[in-house]
């Protein structure tokens, strides 16, 4: 039956030989360097058969590796009788062509399969289109056929792979299609981005972190909201937000996401930035990390770089050392603790570490809340309602009444800066103002004020929350 390689059913797991070129400034497992690209491809539903590796300085433009290369690995392809070739590396369209044709079998290279298990694992409408732009963009200068396992989808949103005949056929309906993606994702995000702000009076919490580091089980921990979670790669493709309550009482509403790693397909992370919406109005990301892998520290970087991309870097976080239960080398365990100081170690299936997490928590949403003053129209309804509902108010002045304006002096969420900047609203962060609470004599002091803004001439009334 191996001869109907062409008309095999389509369920038939597909076979497949993992490449892997080393390059000098490559980050790989130095044990195991074809790892992840394995675990890429076991999610996927392949089978891996072998695997070759190649030291280059630089790549081959015409084929990636070299020609002698080239020949072991259709050696290889031909022994084990395999359906395909997964490069570790992201290959030009030319160099899967030329490969292609010398190897006479598929070729395809990790962007493409990383695709395709998002294309497997979208369930959301909103995830659905974010992959099949991702794929077209990814498509559209190859035109070529995508590589797909298994055609789990029939039309519609999220269809995995886009057909080869749409593709060649015409691709101004690609670019179509590419347009109206775009244009029902931003309906989405505009959607999102009022969603995720309108709940600006809970502080909010972010998982992010590498695939598998076990965002959904600490979220499953904190919240139990029963999400899914796995031993797999990207577990999770869709946020979800939940309640915690803190044990020593309030809450928080905390999200998790999406799992980032390596070399993430640029197209995706442009494409996850609806998804990502929540994360990046975070008030504080907890950057989850397996800290039983031996690639611990290779992900933190990933994770950063990802997180600098999508202009995340600067959102206040917290470095948390997930399955201490699990590390059975207390060495890489101390190295993590020195290279990054502000650290909370737990286990989120144990449940080890879970309130001094809350603790580490509740000291940085303390933290990084802002001390602003905002000079803004004393008119401005609409700012003013905002600042009273979300921020603490330490001080107002109309003194100078003449031209109608108001400064504040005020403590309030990192977050609340887009909106205010969005009105328009002139301000500038301090750390001049006190933190103490207001004294009596400030209070009258506020008070009077106050009686002087009700008799303003545009007969304003403004709610105070000045009192401590
Ligand atoms: N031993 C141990 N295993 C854990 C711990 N936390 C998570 N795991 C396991 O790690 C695997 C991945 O967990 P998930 O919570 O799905 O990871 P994730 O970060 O959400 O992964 P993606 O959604 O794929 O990005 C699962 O098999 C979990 O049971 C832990 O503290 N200790
Ligand atoms: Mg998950």
């Amino acid at each position: 039956m191996a001869e109907l390689k062409s008309t095999q059913p389509r369920n038939r797991r597909e076979r497949a030989i993992l490449v892997g070129v080393l390059l000098p400034d490559g980050q790989y497992n130095p044990d195991d360097p074809l790892d992840e690209i394995r675990g890429l491809a076991e999610t996927a539903g392949l089978v891996v058969l072998a695997g070759l590796l190649q030291n280059r300085r630089e790549v081959d433009p015409a084929t990636y590796i070299g020609s002698g290369k080239v020949a072991e690995l259709k050696e290889l392809v031909e022994a084990h009788e395999a359906d395909l070739v997964l490069f570790d590396n992201d290959l030009g369209p030319a160099q899967t062509r030329n490969l292609e044709q010398q190897l006479k079998v598929k070729v395809i290279d990790r962007t493409e399969v990383i695709l395709d298990i998002f294309a497997t694992r979208a369930r959301t409408y909103e995830a659905r289109l974010q992959v099949e732009l991702a794929q077209l963009e990814y498509a559209m200068p190859r035109l070529k056929r995508m590589w797909t396992h298994l055609s789990r989808y029939k039309g519609g949103v999220g269809v995995r792979g886009p057909g080869e005949k749409q593709l060649e056929e015409d691709r101004r309906l690609v670019a179509k299609r590419i347009q109206d993606l775009k244009a029902k994702l931003a309906v989405v995000q505009a959607r999102k981005e009022r969603e995720v702000a309108a709940r600006t009076e809970v502080p909010t919490v972010s998982l992010v972190g590498y695939t598998n580091a076990g965002k959904s089980t600490l979220m499953n921990a904190l919240t139990g909201a029963g999400v899914y979670t796995a031993d797999q790669l990207f577990a999770t493709l869709d946020t979800r937000t939940r309640q915690w309550h803190f044990k020593g009482g309030g809450h928080v509403l905390l999200s998790d996401t999406v799992g980032f790693i390596r070399n993430l397909p640029h197209s995706l992370v442009a494409s996850f930035k609806a998804t990502l919406e929540e994360a990046r109005q975070a008030d504080v990301l907890l950057h989850v990390v397996d800290a039983s892998s031996h690639e611990a520290e290779r992900q933190i970087e990933a994770v950063e770089a990802v997180l600098h991309e999508l202009a995340l870097s600067d959102v206040p976080t917290l470095l948390v050392l997930n399955k201490c239960d699990r590390v059975r080398d207390q060495d890489s365990l101390a190295i993590l603790r020195a290279r990054h100081p502000e650290v909370v170690e737990i286990s989120a299936a144990t449940g080890t570490g879970l309130a001094e997490l809350e603790a580490a928590v509740r000291a940085k949403l303390n933290e990084t809340a802002l001390d602003v003053e905002i000079h803004t129209h004393a008119g401005d309804g609409k700012v003013l309602a905002y600042l009273a509902q979300h921020a603490h108010i330490h001080s107002q002045d109309y003194s100078n009444t003449d031209d109608l304006h108001v400064r504040l002096l005020c403590r309030l969420p990192r977050k609340c800066l887009g909106f205010l900047s969005e009105q328009g609203v002139n301000l500038h962060i301090t750390t001049l103002v006190d933190q103490t609470p207001m004294r009596e004599d400030q209070k009258e002091m506020i008070s009077k004020r106050r009686d002087l803004s009700n008799s303003n001439p545009l007969g304003l009334s403004l709610t105070w929350t000045a009192t401590a």
